[in-house]
């Protein structure tokens, strides 16, 4: 058994002329257990959100774990920043770092945990040799770059061997999932073997932020391996 699972509201879609409220919105009893934070570089994907300064800002207006993930070309230069911003996990994308394990030592060094992400295209076998690592495996459940698309069910059987391969080596490590978690898809991804749960439309989307984070949590406590 894994874990309780923890939800971390994406503020992708937030109303960013009121990020400081919108943030407010996601926290209380039983609110969400870390803030999840997109910077889109329009290289690495095809959309452009924010940077350092707006990452500096959020951490500065809660007390939330902050959970930046990279979607940037050139993670290797770059993360380090988030970290030194007081991100508490910073994600790369697999993808776009060519030194991962030296990338999760200097991040460490600088106080946060490391997080590696695969797109869809990407197989675990990609990461398995780093696995030990990280702290966090973040699978994308849609391709990355925007907020509101559809869950990518073929994903399952990766989080399943994520799950397996934890076991087997006896890691400490959190499966995120990202991209379409709604109360109709966490379910399957937490039978599935995930353990953290990125929502951005489900929670923002709805107008009690709230119970959408309550309701999501008690779908995928009840059914995680
Ligand atoms: O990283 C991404 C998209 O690239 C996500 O974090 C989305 O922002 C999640 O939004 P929903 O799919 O939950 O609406
Ligand atoms: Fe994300």
């Amino acid at each position: 058994m894994t874990a309780a699972p923890a939800i971390h509201p994406s503020i992708l879609n937030a109303d960013v002329s009121r990020l400081a409220d919108e943030i407010a919105r996601i926290c209380g009893p039983g609110g969400a257990d870390g803030v999840h934070v997109d910077v889109m570089d329009n290289h690495f994907v095809p959309n452009l959100s924010w940077g350092l300064p707006v990452v500096e800002a959020v951490v500065g207006c809660t007390g939330l774990p902050i959970d930046a993930h990279l979607m940037i070309e050139d993670a290797d230069r770059w993360a380090p920043a988030y970290a030194e911003a007081g991100c508490t996990t910073v994600t790369a994308h697999a993808e776009a770092t060519t030194a991962p394990v030296r990338l999760a030592a200097e991040l460490h060094r600088l106080g946060a945990r490391a997080g590696i992400a695969l797109r869809p295209a990407t197989p675990l076998a990609a990461v398995a040799d780093v696995l030990g690592d990280f702290e966090m495996l973040l699978i994308m459940t849609v391709e990355p770059g925007f907020g509101g698309q559809s869950f990518i069910e073929s994903m399952l059987p990766k989080i399943q061997g994520a799950r397996r391969l934890v076991g087997q080596r006896g890691l400490e490590l959190s499966i995120q999932i990202d991209g379409g978690v709604s109360a109709a898809t966490i379910e399957r991804a937490a039978e599935a073997g995930a353990d953290v749960f990125v929502a951005g439309s489900a929670v923002y989307g709805a107008d009690d932020a709230l119970a959408a984070i309550g309701e999501l949590r008690a779908l995928a406590a009840a059914h995680m391996c």
